[in-house]
């Protein structure tokens, strides 16, 4: 993989996104199985020279399960209770399954607000650089508990995208419940089709991309286009594809071809 990040050459360094519908059952309790695989996968590639920032969705669906609700919240307060208990649900379960492949991980939640003021940025850029100078594999969220109204992001994806534009990252990857960017929603069209490069972002394709069809999915394929627009024109590649097989992350890293990559278009070095 080509570095892009200007300066010395340093390790590859990837941001990997995994959606909520990824990482829980249909009842919403975390799906241990892809988690602990997850782990796993992230663990190893890291110690083969790999700095690894994973961003993850699950806090508000973990919390609604571990409090027994019967739906997803719809005030702003009780979706805000729900994802402060998720979010130590889902903190706690990665912390433990990636401590079983000897591998550190921390909490770093976000807001617009944050990423969005030149000083808290800076603050956050060395945060990250130190954590994975010590060897650490960040994990990210949305503050959902405080990010209201226009501090919010409202969905991963774009999260994810800011997230590998301000580490510089050399691709993001985004596991989803597809298998990547279809002409059409294939949900929807039994004869869509898997488009498996994506040169340039035009307007048929922002079209083709629609909503979520899962009951807890936030941004469908429209976000992902949208993070996709953002990572592209910051020279990063990025990947759409499935996560329900986390070892396809190694195919990835060796350049065949998996899901759909949208290639960053090429930054001049300063
Ligand atoms: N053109 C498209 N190609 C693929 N998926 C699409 C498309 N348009 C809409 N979708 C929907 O987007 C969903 C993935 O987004 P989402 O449900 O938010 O998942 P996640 O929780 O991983 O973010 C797919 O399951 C699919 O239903
Ligand atoms: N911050 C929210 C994630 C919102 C979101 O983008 O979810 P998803 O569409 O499943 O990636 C949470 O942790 O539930």
């Amino acid at each position: 993989m080509e570095l892009i990040r200007t300066g010395i050459k340093d390790k590859k360094r990837i941001v990997i996104k995994v959606g909520t519908s990824t990482l829980t059952h249909s009842t919403g309790s975390l799906n241990l199985r892809i988690m602990d695989k997850l782990a796993m996968v992230l663990s190893d590639i890291k110690k083969n020279d790999t700095e690894i920032i994973l961003v993850t969705s699950g806090s508000i669906t973990a919390g609604v399960s571990k409090l027994g609700l019967n739906e997803r919240p719809k005030s702003v307060k009780e979706r805000q209770a729900a994802a402060s208990v998720g979010q130590c649900e889902l903190m706690f379960t990665y912390d433990k399954l990636f401590s079983q492949y000897g591998q550190m991980v921390s909490q770093i939640l976000l807001t617009r607000a944050i990423t969005d003021n030149d000083l808290y940025r800076n603050n956050i850029i060395n945060t990250f650089e130190t954590l994975l100078t010590y060897g650490v594999i960040p994990i990210v969220n949305e503050n959902d508990t405080v990010a209201v109204d226009e501090l919010v992001y409202g969905d991963n994806d774009t999260l994810s995208a800011v997230t590998a534009k301000l580490v510089k990252a050399d691709m993001l990857i985004i596991l989803s419940d597809i298998d990547g960017f279809y002409d059409k929603n294939p949900q929807l069209n039994e004869n869509a089709k898997l488009v498996p490069v994506v040169e340039e972002i035009t307007l048929e394709i922002e079209n083709s991309a629609g909503d979520s069809q899962s009951l807890v999915g936030t941004g469908g394929m429209s976000t992902k286009i949208s993070a996709a627009k953002i990572a592209v024109n910051a020279g990063i590649d990025m990947v759409i594809c499935n996560g329900k097989h986390p070892e396809s992350l190694y195919d990835i890293l060796e350049g065949k071809q998996v899901g759909t990559i949208f290639r960053g278009k090429k930054v001049k070095s300063i």
